[in-house]
């Protein structure tokens, strides 16, 4: 079968099988001719098929050759007009011919279409095409310091590739074809490469000398700027580990202080096992304790084994919508079967523009952490991107109250700001934070390359944080959170705007340990601004789960000894642990906490059937 036939089959089939174009083409065994070569014509044809599917109707070219179907018009019209070696067929292949004896009216008419398109060249028609469609986007390759080094990778995985001093370069079309790299201004060790390269045949790439990770992906652990001095760091959602390996890196470069480990959880165990090996491979599995299936959100912060953890990294799962479409074909025009369509279109000589229905309203698209997509309704969206942010908020919230830690990396692959600002803002208001002293890291305060990195938040989804003082010259809303100041301090990658990265968002938080007031869990109460326990008239504290009253025994707030009894409730939604009246976690002697009767220490009481054998968390 040719080259065409088998593209045509690949365009034409159901969009929803087999996820997006490159995963069904390269998935495909049965494929005769080299994917790479189909996945080209693919893609250009669809870019181009607008113009083209005009070509072809006003040409008449279907009513002329009825063996050639539409789909397969719009891809040798394609190569006929475009590709620089024409139509990729023996010259006396039937197919060929047949498009070739028309060469002359379909060349005219493509002149027409460029000009309806107020194009004066054909290389003006296909900078339009190629701004309508985004830059392509570049190879990004992460030199892994813990087996190699920039200047090794240039003399050996990248040895005659041409250096270009910026990224745009590397992805202009005029280039297409060349091997160029850049070596990227923002985050060290960081390499573009020329789009389309396959690194994963190299050397370095099967002995982790080299990681294939977008620029955009590497900020969340360039930004926490983790120090041998931080102690442990926590990777709060590893899997499949490319910011662990990143967080290894960078500490690796410092010097990592005596017994300073990674803990790397990730709830997955199927996902886990794919950190180990991506963990192994990168070589820093000696510095990264992997807690595999282990849900970060279970764990005690007060634990001995967090006793260091200054500083920790949280990727959680989140709507992807920043990689959504990154390999996004464009819609596939195809031109009207013979018999369907008497009008030439667009223009065409004596016709009418075809009037167009209606767009129906576009559905979005998330992929979950797996890769996986799935198509939602408008409605279905809102649901889901609440849903995920409280459970990304949560996971924000419980990092904020490791004793220790004074640094914060929040990300998420979203462009949504419910995932991001908005959860930022949530947590800066949040009691823990408040009490803890926690606030942005503001864009002055970053490592030079996010200070430098121009995307910031979105500012108007901050603006809600302050509507302005009592006195209206304020942007703090009286709650210390200036919305200029968030939206500064957070960091935005748009994979739209032509800087060649994936949609991103990063935020990093901070505190300084000695302003602390109080360490430790806020307790089951709700509580002020100021930290304080909310009381009734009676005295009688609110819970946070219910906002109902405990019903309160003496010394609430005394030593310990009070017990907490919730209406409605069975009381047990507060982790394994005993706590005494102010929600902190009761140790023995020996500073370990004191399960609750009947409790496992990993969270799940002892008669519940779960199959989480492999969690080893407070372990150690
Ligand atoms: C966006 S991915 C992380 C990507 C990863 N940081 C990287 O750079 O390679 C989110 C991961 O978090 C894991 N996860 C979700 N909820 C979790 C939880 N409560 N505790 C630990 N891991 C969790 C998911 O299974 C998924 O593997």
């Amino acid at each position: 079968m040719s080259l065409y036939h088998e593209t045509a089959g690949i365009v034409t089939g159901p969009s929803t099988h087999g996820g997006s174009l490159k995963s069904r083409i390269y998935g495909n065994k049965d494929l005769k001719s080299p994917p790479a070569q189909i996945y080209a014509l693919a893609f250009e044809s669809s870019k181009w098929s607008a113009v083209l599917k005009e070509v072809v109707e006003n040409s008449q070219l279907l009513q002329k050759e009825r063996k050639i179907t539409p789909t397969l018009s719009i891809l040798l019209a394609h190569d006929l007009l475009l590709a620089k070696k024409g139509i990729a067929l023996p010259a006396s292949h039937g197919l060929r011919l047949s498009v070739e004896k028309h060469k002359a009216r379909l060349q005219s008419e493509f002149t027409r279409a460029r000009i309806r398109r107020k194009c004066p060249t054909v290389d003006a028609l296909k900078a339009v095409i190629d701004a309508q469609f985004g830059p392509a986007h570049p190879r990004w390759i992460r030199v892994n310091s813990l087996k190699s080094t920039v200047d090794e990778q240039l003399d050996t995985t990248f040895k005659g590739f041409e250096m270009v001093p910026t990224v745009a370069e590397v992805m202009a079309p005029a280039s297409t074809g060349k091997k160029l790299i850049c070596l990227d201004g923002n985050v060290p060790n960081l390499i573009a490469a020329s789009p389309g390269i396959d690194f994963t045949k190299t050397e370095a790439y099967k002995s982790g000398a080299i990681i294939l990770q977008d620029k955009a992906s590497c900020f969340p652990a360039y930004m926490l700027d983790p120090r041998p001095e931080d102690g442990d760091i926590v990777d709060a959602c590893s899997a499949p580990g490319n910011k662990t390996t990143h967080l290894a890196g960078i500490l690796h470069e410092r010097g990592f202080a005596g017994g300073q480990r990674i803990l790397a959880f990730e709830k997955d165990k199927h996902r886990a096992k794919t950190l180990a090996k991506m963990v192994g491979a990168a070589g820093s599995d000696k510095v990264t304790k992997i807690h595999p299936g282990a849900d970060f959100l279970k764990t005690d912060p007060d634990a001995p084994e967090f006793r260091s953890v200054g500083a920790l990294l949280l990727d959680p799962s989140c709507s992807g919508s920043g990689i959504v479409g990154r390999d996004d074909t464009p819609e596939f025009h195809v031109p009207a079967a013979v018999g369907a369509a008497s009008k030439p279109t667009a223009g065409g000589a004596g016709s009418k523009v075809l009037k167009r229905k209606r767009a129906p309203e576009a559905p979005t698209v998330v992929v979950d952490d797996d890769g996986a997509e799935t198509v939602l309704s408008e409605k279905a969206l809102e649901t889901r991107l609440a849903a995920l942010a409280s459970f990304q908020l949560a996971i924000l919230l419980h990092a904020l109250t490791f004793p220790r830690a004074t640094r914060v990396a929040y990300s998420t692959c979203s462009t949504h700001a419910t995932e991001n600002e908005h959860v930022v803002l949530a947590a800066l208001r949040s009691p823990v934070a408040r009490r803890r002293g926690w606030r942005i890291l503001p864009r002055e305060r970053q490592v030079r390359g996010m200070r430098e990195w121009p995307v910031r938040g979105d500012f108007s989804a901050c603006e809600g944080a302050g509507e302005g003082g009592e006195d209206g010259g304020d942007r703090e809303g009286g709650d210390g959170v200036d919305a200029a100041v968030v939206a500064e301090g957070c960091v935005r990658a748009d994979r739209e705007d032509g800087r060649g990265v994936m949609g991103f968002f990063v935020a990093c938080f901070v505190r300084d340990e000695d302003k602390e007031e109080e360490v430790g869990d806020d307790g089951p109460f709700v509580r002020d601004a100021e930290g304080r326990i909310v009381r009734g008239p009676d005295g009688i504290p609110t819970l946070k789960s219910t906002g109902r009253k405990v019903v309160d025994l003496e010394g609430l707030e005394g030593e310990g000894e009070a017990v907490e009894v919730r209406f409605g409730e069975d009381g047990d939604d507060d982790g394994p642990f005993e706590r005494d009246a102010e929600g902190r976690i009761v140790r023995g002697p020996d500073g370990m906490p004191r399960l609750k009767a009947g409790r496992r220490p990993d969270g799940e009481s002892e008669d519940e059937e779960e199959e989480d054998d492999e969690w080893g968390g407070f372990d150690e």
